[in-house]
């Protein structure tokens, strides 16, 4: 079985965390492809190297000098491969980058590329893995979209000419060889898209925590792990903010039926989650398998008269939408009332142009924006026909004096999301945590589990 692994800016961050990762790329001999981001923090109050690079780019953009910054970098560099002995110039290297940055010979994403270019050039000479550049196999279209079937000839290509390779992640090449960037944490769709490439049997994220926890351990106090999740409650959490794996990680895998494993460098005795299609038979099945959330979301809501009799009235306000590029989170409805759900970033340049378009559309509508939203969304697959969920994940909120702005509910009722003020969402968190996660009637009943297809043999 070949195993895919991707290791995180945290897992590369030192020399230290390198000699953690030939440990354990030595113990298994299925490992033979390995992923690897930037080097990243080395401590809470440490700067990845991408940050600085994007840091980097506006100097360079703004002609103010990046030169005590490039220093920053290359002295990272410099220090690992000077404390693993390696034969890679570095110091060259980087510096022959940093000279040619500044004449301005390089795209910005070239630059913040060299992040994951050179701990990956490192890595290679560590293991003694061939070093496969990205830029070489991992093909976007010219509009930015993905080419997986390109991408899937060349790392199969790439495989077959080495038994044993590094590559850098979150990054790749268009058809004219130009770099592209993947989103911030796209190290681990490369690492998916390289396990769906060469038909990995298992695809390893190695990260700082052992595996996904039930919520984000920097807002709940040592929150439980989860042993198994499946890939779409794992894209719920995900994107709603637990931020260990990039959501869009799951397609990959998941269109391929690959296993995805998050594991801990620093502990790798310990189990770590596996995520796949389906929880195995005969484990303790739990009702809600965790809680995320991300801050910072607007609401622009539109009351009319006699809205609810009208034809058309949604359709045309999210035309406007579409036409600014914004994508919709959700669309709460009332009588003669519904609100258009957005994250702030995504309308940061165009809100009150889109508003005008919006009263231009619809003349008569109150327009109203609602600020400084939060949404949290309580997943489990054990949720859906089960009464009383949502009555006493309100009521616990009610309790603790948290008002929710707004309530909704996916078809396949996965899960449970409500809005609260950003002010309200590290307690709200805590709160549902607490009463749900934490509690222990978080397990389904045996007579349930069996009506589900599951046993409770574990
Ligand atoms: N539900 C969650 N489970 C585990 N980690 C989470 C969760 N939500 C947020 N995190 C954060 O994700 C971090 C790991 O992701 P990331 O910083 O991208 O790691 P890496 O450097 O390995 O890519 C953890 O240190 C943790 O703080
Ligand atoms: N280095 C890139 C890509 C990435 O995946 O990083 P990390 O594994 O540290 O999340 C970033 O910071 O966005």
């Amino acid at each position: 079985m070949i195993k895919v692994t991707k290791f995180g800016g945290s897992s590369v961050s030192s020399a230290v965390q390198f000699k953690k990762i030939k440990g354990i790329i030595e113990s298994d001999e299925a490992r033979k492809f390995v992923v690897v981001s930037a080097a990243g923090k080395r401590d809470k109050t440490d700067t990845k190297v991408t940050d600085l690079l994007y840091l980097v780019n506006a100097h360079l953009q703004y002609h103010v000098s990046c030169d005590d910054l490039m220093g920053n970098i290359a002295s990272r560099f410099i220090e690992i491969a000077h404390d693993l002995e390696l034969a890679y110039p570095i110091a060259q290297e980087f510096g022959a980058f940093h000279e040619r940055a500044k004449r301005g010979e390089f795209t910005p994403e070239y630059i913040v590329s060299r992040g994951e270019y050179f701990t990956a050039k490192l890595m290679s000479e560590y293991l003694g893995f061939a070093f496969v550049d990205a830029a070489d196999v991992v093909r976007f279209n010219y509009d930015g979209s993905f080419d997986m079937d390109t991408t899937t000839e060349l790392i199969q290509a790439a495989a077959r000419e080495h038994a044993c390779f590094v590559l850098p992640g979150f990054y790749g090449s268009d058809p004219d060889g130009e770099i592209r960037l993947m989103e911030r944490g796209g190290g681990d769709i490369t690492g998916a898209i390289v396990a769906k490439c060469l038909g990995a049997g298992l695809y390893e994220n190695w990260t700082d925590v052992s595996g996904f926890l039930t919520a984000d351990p920097r807002i709940v106090d040592n929150p439980k792990s989860i042993s198994r999740i499946t890939y779409a409650e794992m894209r719920e959490l995900s994107y709603m903010g637990a931020s260990v794996l990039h959501e869009e990680a799951i397609f990959p895998v998941k269109d391929a039926g690959i296993p995805l494993a998050i594991l801990n460098t620093n502990r790798p005795q310990d189990a770590g989650t596996i995520i796949s299609e389906e929880t195995e038979p005969g484990t303790v099945e739990p009702i809600i398998t965790g809680v995320a959330g991300k801050k910072g979301f607007k609401a622009i809501h539109v009351k009319m008269n006699h809205m609810s009799n009208m034809v058309g009235i949604v359709r045309r306000t999210l035309t406007i939408f579409e036409r600014y590029g914004v994508s919709v989170e959700h669309i709460p409805t009332g009588i003669d009332t519904f609100a258009v759900v957005v994250h702030g970033s995504d309308v940061r340049d165009c809100l009150y142009k889109l508003v005008a378009d919006i009263q231009l559309e619809l003349p008569t509508a109150d327009i109203s924006i609602a600020d400084h939203i939060a949404l949290i969304s309580t997943v489990g697959r054990n949720m859906s026909n089960r009464p009383g969920i949502s009555g006493r994940l309100f009521g616990e909120l009610g309790r603790a004096g948290i008002n929710i702005r707004m309530i909704a509910q996916g078809s396949e009722e996965l899960d449970i999301i409500c809005g609260v003020n950003d002010d309200d969402f590290e307690r709200a968190i805590n709160v549902i945590y607490k009463a749900f996660v934490d509690s222990e009637d978080n397990i389904i009943t045996i007579d349930e589990l069996e009506a589900r297809g599951g046993s409770f043999d574990a």
